[in-house]
């Protein structure tokens, strides 16, 4: 990357990029899995962009990582035991470990040069490997969920990146399967889900899958993140068959639910339950294609 902009373009989202100023360049690398690189902001901080796509800022991934976390979290009593597929970058664990009721954090990342990476660049958002409930593992998050016995964990976060690349077969419908098997009754799960400006063919395809897969509650919702494209990403939301789960209305507050001590110099800087709420309200446009599906 030369000293000046860079432009994330890909046919994911044709005729439209978002460009960020570089300051500094500071690694590339190259992976069995995909390229990483990772340069200094002009007003976003650090960026990680993997094969030219931006997958966190330090100014904003705050709304990523508390959103994707803190709505299946604070849906459901009592959290024990959480998985991760994805998420090398450790945000997600970070969040997951301000849960007291949380005993057991599984992470499932394919590609540890991202967890490397994250380490040395993000030690803010890498902290959450060090809470001593995780349980790192190098490898394939599908492989992982086959291994699991039936019933294991009360949510599962999938932390992707896009359907392009080594994240493809997490958005395909044998994938929700695996999750709906590994999940215990009344268990959740919360997926990256794509931008509602950008991606309603892949959306529509991702909740009739989830329609056709679990039993319980199927719900879409999205939040703001300047550095992704059209500057929203949206989360899947899923129960499994058992106790009813209302993602809408959060039984778990997050007040509540998090250790006061936990990080207690890193409070929370974007989720809370008013923005809980109001991450369940699709346009117009949106609710007629995704709630009758
Ligand atoms: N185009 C939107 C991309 C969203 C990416 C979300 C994300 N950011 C990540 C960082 C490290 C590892 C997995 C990740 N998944």
């Amino acid at each position: 990357i030369m000293p000046g902009w860079f432009s994330e373009i890909s046919p994911m989202w044709p005729g439209e990029a978002h460009s960020l100023k570089v300051e500094k360049f500071l690694f590339e690398g190259k992976s069995d899995y995909q390229d990483v690189v990772v340069f200094e902001s002009a007003t976003y901080g650090r960026v990680l962009v993997l094969d030219g796509v931006i997958q966190l800022t330090q100014r904003d991934e705050c709304a990523y990582q508390e959103m994707i976390t803190h709505l299946p979290l604070c849906s459901i009593p009592n959290p024990k035991k959480v998985l991760v597929v994805g998420g090398g970058d450790g945000g997600v664990l970070r969040e997951i470990a301000r849960h007291k009721s949380v005993e057991q954090i599984d992470i499932c990342e394919i590609d540890k040069l991202v967890v490397d990476v994250a380490k040395e660049f993000f030690p803010d958002v890498a902290v959450g490997f060090e809470d001593p409930r995780v349980n790192l593992h190098i490898g394939d998050g599908v492989a992982f969920l086959k291994a699991v016995p039936e019933g294991t964990y009360d949510a599962i976060i999938v932390d992707s990146s896009d359907p392009v690349g080594p994240a493809q077969a997490l958005f395909e419908r044998p994938f929700y399967k695996t999750l709906d098997r590994a999940l215990r009754p009344g268990g959740v799960i919360c997926t990256q889900a794509e931008s509602l400006w950008l991606h309603m063919p892949i959306i529509k395809d991702i909740v009739g899958a989830c329609r056709h897969t679990f039993k319980g509650s199927i719900n879409y919702a999205w939040t703001s993140v300047p550095t992704y494209p059209s500057g929203v990403i949206g989360f899947m939301l899923c129960s499994t068959a058992g106790p009813a789960v209302n993602f809408r209305k959060p039984c778990n507050p997050i007040d509540q639910a998090v250790d006061p001590n936990h990080y207690s110099k890193r409070p929370l800087k974007f989720y809370n339950s008013a923005m809980h709420e109001a991450a369940f309200s699709l346009p117009q446009f949106a609710r007629e294609e995704l709630e009758h599906l």
